[in-house]
């Protein structure tokens, strides 16, 4: 009973949802363009109304214009080639306005894909790094393709089919009432038998081509699954058992597409003859009808009474089809409008950061005050933590009561196991996440007053996960700083060391990359990471395993570089070789969150604690 109810329930939700859903995308449509949705409403009414009305012409046709003539010994075609002109234009005003809502709705929904397009893409970009934590990228992106593609095509057929199909059927319903109540009812009521028949074939073919989808969503995603980890099925010789779960998948869709495919062609059939049955149906009673004088039928509303049975029966079946794929597509635009409703990331800071005009290479602060005046504050790069708590969820703490106290040009190192939290904390600097409690000053400016765009242009970060996007070299490195000159290139691909390989590519600067970083090493990404923190030429630095990946030799030289470079700058270095932070002014050693130790190189190791061990052991391995 429990388990009814919720049932129920859920049905209810997900109803209140689609009609919400529906105004919603309405309204959207609307907006989009007004005029192009009423001119189109205007020629959907047209096109069922002039069908309509041609085919009820027919029984003037007959009564009025062909049984008078062949009762007249001289036929005089005049009046009959009128009536059949004004049939014709009938025919023709729906032939027009069924072209003109068609195209319009096609213009119609182009403009909103673009709109919606659009709309999602320059939300995605507000939203706050968490939210791309909890949803996958193949998610996000089939909201773009999938989603977006039925949304387009409901708006541009299944809409205005929809709606004329059931003007269709109400106009001719309304018609065939006018002509004889009597064929009516017989009509509805063979109809009704053939809907029997049809409503059990489409539960069962509907329930095994959702089956279907399924299955076929299992083969897509184990196929995905597998290609991207062909690597490692290779090396483990996995192959036979990988061919055999997918051969489970594959049978297991076979099954379900023939069964949904067997209803399938048993109704399509079905459904096409329906009205060709009630056709014959009607042509025989209606005849035996008329010639028994029963009631009163003639031959023209007989005819006319036939094309109309057609016109009422035939959209019936496509109405059912079109209510399907607005349910489809409305899952579609739900899931469009969650994306575009999800909360961007809030950014309530009023203090900005300026270049200073006359000296290169500094900056500062404009930090308003509570007399409306402006105070400038040049940029140092201190970075103090005070006390802070944190967790990506509110059920797991990953930080706690971490203060560190990173003076101007200092460069500090986070040194700890994987998973310690030294991510995280470069996290808390640059804003992608909230900490929980406790403070995080810059300049003696709680960050959270420092706008978030203008405190990331403050930091130059290196992140563990290089990306290149599609373009050149060149290109790639300017991402940093895009007024930076050709030299300034050249000076940062040299600093970083990335220069001697680019020399060595095909059209060594010029080259294009695409999106995935083309055929270079994780390395050279790295180095071109490298190189293009460095153009960006920001008073922070944070460089988080900016060198995991390049040889120990070109390490030791992209650090001299890169050495030089963070002179008179803040620096958070993450790195897992030690050899790359011994230098630093202060190394805090984290441990499940915790700071467990702080100091130089030499201080760290006379207290023979954790980094001693981690260092010590480091040793042992080389
Ligand atoms: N986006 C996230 N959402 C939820 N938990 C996360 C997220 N990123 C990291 N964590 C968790 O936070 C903890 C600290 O991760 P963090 O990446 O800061 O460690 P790390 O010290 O930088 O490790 P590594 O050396 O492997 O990079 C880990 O337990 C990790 O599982």
């Amino acid at each position: 009973m429990d388990l009814d109810k919720a049932a129920e329930n859920k049905n209810t939700n997900m109803k209140g949802h689609r009609t919400t859903t529906l105004m919603r995308l309405l309204k959207l449509i609307a907006s989009t363009s007004p005029w192009m949705l009423v001119v189109s409403l205007v020629a959907i009414v047209l096109t069922a109304a002039a069908t309509v009305a041609g085919s009820l012409f027919i029984e003037r046709l007959i009564n009025d214009y062909i049984i008078p003539l062949t009762k007249q010994a001289q036929p005089n075609f005049g009046p009959l080639w009128h009536a059949i002109t004004i049939m014709f234009g009938f025919y023709a005003i729906g032939f027009i306005a069924n072209y003109l809502f068609a195209m319009l709705m096609a213009v119609l929904a182009q403009k909103v894909q673009y709109r919606v397009r659009n709309e999602m893409f320059e939300h995605m970009e507000k939203l706050p790094i968490a939210y791309f934590d909890g949803n996958d990228y193949g998610d996000i992106m089939s909201r773009y393709t999938n989603d977006i593609d039925t949304l387009m095509q409901m708006i541009s057929q299944s809409i205005p089919q929809f709606l004329n199909s059931t003007l269709n059927v109400v106009f001719a319903l309304g018609a065939m009432l006018s002509l004889s109540w009597q064929l009516t009812i017989f009509t509805l009521i063979i109809f009704a038998l053939s809907i029997g028949v049809v409503r059990f074939l489409t539960t069962r073919s509907s329930h095994y081509f959702q089956l279907q989808q399924k299955e076929l969503g299992q083969v897509n995603g184990y196929n995905e699954e597998m290609l991207n980890g062909l690597k490692v099925i290779k090396v483990f010789s996995h192959e036979p058992e990988v061919e055999k779960n997918f051969d489970v998948y594959n049978q297991a869709l076979e099954d379900a597409a023939g069964k949904a495919n067997t209803y399938a062609t048993i109704l399509f059939p079905i459904m096409g003859n329906m009205g060709n049955l009630l056709y014959v149906l009607i042509a025989v009673l209606g005849g035996a009808v008329a010639i028994n004088h029963i009631a009163p039928l003639s031959l023209g509303v007989i005819g006319a009474f036939l094309q109309l049975s057609k016109q009422f029966t035939m959209p019936i079946a496509q109405i059912s089809q079109q209510l399907n794929s607005i349910v489809m597509a409305l899952a579609g635009a739900k899931r469009i409008f969650d994306l575009e409703d999800q909360a961007v990331e809030v950014d309530d800071g009023d203090v900005t950061i300026a270049k200073d005009e006359n000296v290169k290479g500094t900056w500062h602060w404009n930090v308003p005050q509570a007399d409306g005046t402006m105070q400038k504050i040049t940029v140092k790069g201190h970075i103090v933590f005070d006390q802070v708590n944190f967790g990506y969820s509110p059920k797991k703490q990953i930080l706690y009561d971490i203060s560190l106290d990173a003076k101007p040009g200092m460069k500090v190192a986070l040194v700890g196991e994987t998973g310690a939290g030294k991510t995280t904390i470069s996290n808390m600097i640059n804003r992608f996440y909230e900490i929980n409690s406790g403070t995080i000053t810059y300049d003696g400016i709680p960050i959270k007053r420092i706008k978030k765009d203008d405190l990331r242009r403050s930091l130059s970060i290196v992140l563990q996960d290089t990306h290149m996007f599609t373009g050149t070299v060149m290109d790639n490195i300017r991402f940093g700083n895009t007024e930076a000159s050709d030299d300034e290139v050249y000076q940062a691909a040299h600093l970083s060391h990335a220069d001697e390989f680019i020399h060595h590519l095909d059209e060594g600067y010029k080259t294009i990359i695409d999106g995935n970083g083309g055929d270079l090493s994780q390395g050279q990404m790295q180095l071109l990471s490298i190189a293009r923190a460095m153009i960006a030429d920001e008073p922070v630095m944070i460089l988080d395993e900016a060198t995991s990946s390049i040889d120990t030799q070109t390490e030791k030289l992209v650090q001299a570089g890169m050495d030089n470079l963070l002179a008179g700058r803040t620096s958070f270095v993450i790195a897992h070789r030690l050899s790359t932070i011994v230098n630093s002014d202060l190394i805090l050693v984290l441990d499940h969150g915790h700071i467990i130790e702080a100091g130089n190189h030499d201080e760290l190791l006379k207290e023979q604690g954790y980094y001693y061990e981690l260092y010590t052991g480091k040793k042992e391995i080389e």
